[in-house]
């Protein structure tokens, strides 16, 4: 297989591929946080509605411009300290259910019928709320955002993953917390973070108490780290799905003839049809790829690895699931078969019951990019 053949042409007689139109077509994303996606005015008005004066703008376009730029550090450590303003402003009930509705209300707006949104529990207590109380209200919120969504005529169904932080030490009881809410709208357990000094195998307790609950469970692994996190996750965790898993790339070698070989590690990850939760943005962002035209998303695509798009945080890296596909489109020059595969990977991957996949593959997914390939 050469790495220059296209994954497959581009469409011809089918609706154009731009923005607009990728916005209308079905979306499934996996990876989303939730405390990294609020909107910049709800920064500010949770901010003022909680007193929290810490935040480095007081105007809605500067604050996201200041979340942009300061996430484009190059390092997921610094990366992830712009977190601290929006967790800061997530600390109450009023806050937590808002910014749920409103994460539910954007991603319908933008076209996504499924989501899986996470986000770490422990770090919502700083205002007297329980690990409990702090689900209940997210949970709440996530539910009023579909129905209003329902009510704006568009489809959407959210599952939420809870996370515990992997440089902390409460992934057990993160994890307890995930099994306890599983039939109330959580759909499994992660664990995320800054990565290096913070291996998998920390959290082993934690993910062998979601196996022996035949719950499921993902792990970011191989961003800021490489293919040893991976093969942590893989090996010794048991993961479903790699949380960004993008370091894989490290494990293929490829020729000068353009010919790749798999190590043992990327065929068994490709073998098992391992989800890979790529977020090609912030992936940029984080400094774990060069640039989006070096990103191995397209490698891994025509190497059939089974990939996924998906956003990780919409406000540090200023992006929606559209424009992420958009970016794709334009760097590898997908088409709407392509999309619909990578859609089709995330909905096959997801972590509700197989029957409700297959039902959003067959009665949403598949009949929206029939119309859209004309
Ligand atoms: O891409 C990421 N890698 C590791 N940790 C992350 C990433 N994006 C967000 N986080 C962290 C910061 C949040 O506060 C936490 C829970 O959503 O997860
Ligand atoms: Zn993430």
């Amino acid at each position: 297989m050469s790495t220059a053949d296209p994954v497959s042409p581009s469409n011809s007689g089918a609706t154009p591929l731009d923005l607009p139109s990728i916005t209308t077509a079905p979306k499934a994303l996996l990876h989303d946080h939730l405390d990294g996606g609020l909107r910049p005015r709800t920064v500010l008005e949770l901010a003022g509605e909680c007193g929290y004066d810490d935040l480095p703008e007081t105007d809605a376009d500067a604050l996201a411009q200041w979340f942009r730029n300061a996430a484009d550090s190059g390092s997921l450590e610094r990366y992830l300290e712009t977190f601290a303003h929006t967790v800061a402003v997530m600390q109450t009930p009023e806050g937590l259910f808002r910014v749920a509705r409103e994460c539910a209300e954007d991603l319908a707006a933008d076209g996504v019928v499924y989501a899986e949104v996470r986000f770490a529990p422990e770090q919502h207590l700083e205002r007297g709320l329980t690990l409990d109380q702090v689900v209940e209200h997210v949970l709440e919120g996530f539910r009023a955002g579909e129905s209003a969504a329902r009510v704006a005529g568009k489809r959407i169904r959210i599952g939420c993953l809870l996370t515990a932080m992997r440089h902390a030490a409460r992934s057990r009881e993160i994890a307890e917390l995930a099994v306890r809410f599983r039939d109330r709208g959580v759909v499994g357990f992660d664990i995320a973070g800054a990565e290096a000094g913070f291996p998998p195998s920390r959290h082993l307790d934690a993910f062998e108490y979601m196996r022996a609950a035949n719950a499921h469970f993902t792990i970011h692994a191989g961003e800021a780290f490489g293919l040893p996190s991976i093969q942590e996750a893989v090996a010794f965790c048991g993961t479903d799905r790699l949380g960004h898993g993008v370091r894989i790339v490290d494990d293929i070698a490829v020729g000068s003839d353009g010919e790749p070989t798999l190590g043992l590690l990327a065929a068994y990850v490709r073998d098992k049809r391992m989800p890979l939760e790529l977020c090609p943005s912030s992936n940029v962002q984080t400094g774990a790829v060069d640039s989006l035209e070096k990103h191995p998303f397209d490698l891994l695509a025509r190497l059939r690895f089974r990939v996924t798009v998906n956003t990780d945080n919409r406000l540090m890296s200023d992006t929606t699931m559209s424009r992420e596909m958009y970016k794709l489109v334009q760097t590898f020059g997908y088409g709407w078969s392509d999309l619909e595969r990578f859609t089709i990977n995330a909905m096959k991957s997801a972590f509700i019951p197989f029957d409700e996949r297959l039902e959003l593959i067959d009665d949403v997914v598949k009949p929206g990019y029939a119309v859209l390939l004309g």
